[in-house]
Parts: structure tokens; sequence; C-alpha cells
């Protein structure tokens, strides 16, 4: 797994983003931090798509969004081909992305949960490999030709 994690939130997701972003950078990670930088408002979409970018073009790399709900930003990011952008809210959710849906990017509500919640989803979601087997053929029927 690549130590290089591209980040990037809008205005609610920003304290989350600033503390994530120190919590990795301490254990050793390179964060890419894509924005938002302050918390005034702004539009989601600018840094799914910045941060999709990213992850679509570069091999075994794990992206982390986060807005108010989680939803505009993965709505977004899942508008990209090679991203399998996952909502999650809970630890388990995290892990089985990985598991089952070979997720690329963990799409995080700020609005909805806690700093700790975020940590252990965010340290799940990036310890976890791909199970493949019968999830393979199911996740390479996402994409539309
Ligand atoms: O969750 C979001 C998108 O899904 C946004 O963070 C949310 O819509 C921003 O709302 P506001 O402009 O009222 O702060």
């Amino acid at each position: 797994m690549s130590r290089i994690i591209p980040i990037g939130c809008d205005h609610a997701g920003f304290e989350l983003k600033e503390y994530l972003k120190e919590y990795l950078t301490e254990k050793g990670y390179e964060v890419k931090d894509y924005g938002t930088y302050s918390a005034d408002s702004t539009d989601y979409p600018d840094y799914a798509h910045a941060v999709s970018d990213f992850v679509e073009n570069n091999e075994d790399i794990l992206g982390i969004l986060i807005c108010g709900s989680g939803n505009g930003i993965s709505m977004t990011a899942n508008k990209h081909q090679g991203i399998r952008c996952a909502l999650c809210w809970e630890t388990e959710i995290a892990e089985l992305a990985r598991l089952h849906n070979n997720a690329n990017i963990i799409a995080l509500p700020a609005r909805f949960i806690s700093r700790e919640a975020a940590i252990e989803m965010v340290d799940t979601f990036f310890s976890t490999e791909f199970e493949g087997g019968r999830h393979a053929n199911r996740v390479n029927k996402i994409a539309c030709s």
C-alpha cells in the first residue's frame, strides 16, 4: 500500500481534514492536501474531482474525501470511471468497502461522526486489502463501458 494519501474536503469537512492530516502525517504518511484550506464556504465538487483525478492516475493510491454528509463528495468522485468511493459512517462499513468493493476513496460525513470514529475508519480502510475471489467479478461489473 502506498504511503501517499491524497485528501480533500469542503468547508464542512475542513476541521476534520486538518485533524486527520496531522494524525496521518505523524504516522509517517505523505499527505497530499487538495484543500479546501479554510472554513469559508466553498463547493465540494472542486476537491472531489482533484482527489479523484490523482487516485485514478496513480496505481495503489487510496484517498480521503470529506464533506458535511459525505454524499456530495462521494457522488462527485463516483462520476470518475476509475473511482470506487465509499461513504462510510462506521468502522465495519469502511472495512467492507475495502474487502468486498475494493473502494479506492473513503468519503466521510464530517457533520455526523466523531473524530475518534473517523480515525478508526481511516485506520481500517488503509490497512485492509481487497479480498478478491467472488468479489472481483462483481467489482469488474461496476464500471460502465
Ligand atoms: O454535505 C455536503 C454535500 O453533500 C456539504 O458539505 C453541505 O451541503 C454544505 O452545506 P452548507 O453550505 O449549508 O454548509
